[in-house]
């Protein structure tokens, strides 16, 4: 193939993801080399799109990477996992020194560590890169997350920027950190999207099983909701799920759908990896730990024979006075949501040395992601202002919602409670809320029974940082530990 016939970049792995990446390369004037394991995808996205842009297919991986200008840039969208290394070893066999693969699946940042430093061995460039927006934000922009090195997003960002989503004239990918930052970086992305849902999902709940109401009329209320502090992707798509009627029964089409949420695993790395650094992730892990509840069919169906709920529930007086605490509880849980998935990456950052701009996050957040939301942008503001804030919560604009919030908050959590609705996203995070601003907490009991029972030794508050040790068994006098 001729060198000006070259394209300036190529995807492997043409489902959902990688096909719409592929044409949206192509609508914005890149030439594009596309290849799939099974030919078939290929043929087929050519076939369809091939007018959209300058399509190079490929047979073979060998085809596809001689029909790629050098220095090589390919993106892998395939599974994560196993699929992901076997094609960067083939990838890897074919290309050469200074070539570039960049994987945009959801691979688990650890992965992506170790695949960069085997690469890096045969002069290779490696990109993890987090892309999110599922197959409509792949087609028309989606947000992107690239970690790797600076110099390799000198020469891939202009391409990455180009097609991501743009939220005022700014695109939504910025260079993340080295290595996995990436790839961390939309794992949390993608924890705070399950805490999101499960809130939303608790909304709904208690909108029906509380206040009464049918999912039109909640679909409503999310529409409502979406002209205000609570704007966003998911909102919005709530209203749309929520307004749709199964064609098959007549029946709201929320009805119809079995109500075992599942899980592909970027959750539950979230929270596997906040319990590793430390980070208290209350609501990411909730959310996680509810999905895997809803699928517990056969405990769920002994549970429901033999435990009863309250035997009466409250009455709602003030139907719209109860939405619009809903309304505020959700609010204020979703702040807590999201400074908890900062802290995991601030946490992150400093353990990995990654240097991670969080307004940045914020701002790559705004367009194209599945958590895209209006208060991305105070979340912006709030970093942009203080690097170091120590949580979002004490930022003056979060705090001062979250104070006015937090009346509303504790109704609702108590009308949960009280009908015997479960709401863990709503009740964990104002726990959350309470515990930080509690002047004293109850782990100082959880101190002396360490002590008690296995000398574990404890701080007190008038002493410093040295450590003691009272002898339990014998006269119980105090020892320096
Ligand atoms: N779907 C979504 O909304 C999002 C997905 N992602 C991530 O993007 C990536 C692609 O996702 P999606 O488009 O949904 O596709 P899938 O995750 O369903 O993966 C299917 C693709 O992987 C290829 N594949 C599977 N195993 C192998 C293998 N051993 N060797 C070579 N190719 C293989 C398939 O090829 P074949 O056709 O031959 O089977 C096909 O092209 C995944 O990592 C996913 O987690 C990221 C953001 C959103
Ligand atoms: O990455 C995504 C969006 O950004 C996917 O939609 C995400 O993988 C969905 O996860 P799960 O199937 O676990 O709900």
């Amino acid at each position: 193939m001729a060198t000006e016939q070259k394209a300036r970049i190529g995807v492997t792995g043409l489902a959902v993801m990688g096909s719409n990446l592929a044409r949206n390369l192509a609508r914005h004037g890149f030439r594009v080399a596309v290849h799939n394991r099974s030919a078939a995808k290929t043929k087929a996205l050519v076939e369809q799109y091939g007018s959209e842009g300058e399509f190079v297919p490929a047979e073979t991986t060998a085809d596809f990477v001689q029909s790629l200008q050098k220095p090589r840039q390919v993106i892998i969208m395939v599974k994560a996992g196993g699929p992901t290394d076997a094609v960067i070893d083939e990838l890897a066999e074919l290309m050469e020194p200074g070539d570039m693969i960049v994987d945009g699946g959801n691979a688990h940042f650890a992965d992506t560590r170790r695949r960069e430093k085997a690469l890096k061995e045969r002069g290779l460039h490696f990109v993890g890169t987090g892309i999110s927006g599922g197959e409509e934000g792949a087609l028309n922009g989606p947000s992107i997350m690239p970690g790797g090195s600076a110099e390799s997003y000198q020469h891939l960002g202009p391409v990455l920027e180009a097609i991501a989503a743009q939220v005022d004239g700014v695109p939504c990918c910025t260079h993340v950190g080295e290595d996995g930052a990436g790839h961390f970086v939309k794992m949390v992305h993608n924890g705070i999207e399950y805490a999101d849902m499960q809130l939303i999902a608790e909304a709904f709940d208690l909108l029906t099983n509380v206040a009464g109401m049918t999912p039109a009329e909640i679909a409503d209320v999310f529409r409502s909701w979406n002209t205000g502090d609570l704007e966003s992707y998911l909102v919005e798509i709530t209203a749309e799920v929520l307004g749709h009627v199964d064609a098959a029964t007549g029946k709201p089409f929320v009805e119809i759908i079995a109500d075992q949420a599942e899980q592909k695993g970027t959750g539950r790395w979230t929270v596997q990896e906040a319990l590793e650094l430390g980070v208290p992730v209350t609501g990411i892990a909730e959310a996680v730990f509810a999905r895997s509840l809803s699928g517990h069919v056969g405990q769920r169906a002994a549970a429901q024979k033999v435990l009863p709920g309250p035997s009466s529930k409250p009455s709602i007086a003030d139907r719209d006075a109860f939405v619009e605490d809903v309304r505020q509880a959700l609010y204020a849980s979703k702040v807590v949501a999201y400074a908890q998935g900062f802290d995991e990456i601030r946490t992150a950052a400093d353990t990995y040395g990654w240097q991670i701009d969080l307004g940045s996050m914020a701002t790559i957040w705004r367009g194209g992601c599945i958590i895209r939301a209006r208060f991305l942008n105070r979340i912006k503001d709030a970093y942009d202002k203080d690097g170091s804030l120590p949580s979002l919560l004490v930022d003056e604009y979060f705090a001062d919602a979250v104070i006015k919030a937090q009346e509303s908050w504790r109704r609702v959590v108590v009308a949960a409670t009280g009908a015997g609705v479960p709401a863990p996203g709503f009740s964990s995070a104002l726990s959350y809320y309470d515990a930080l601003r509690a002047e004293r907490l109850p782990a100082a009991l959880i101190q002396g029974l360490r002590d008690f029972f296995g000398a574990h030794t404890y701080r007190r508050v008038d002493k410093g940082d040295a450590s003691f040790h009272t002898l339990w068994s014998a006269d119980r006098t105090e020892q320096n530990a």
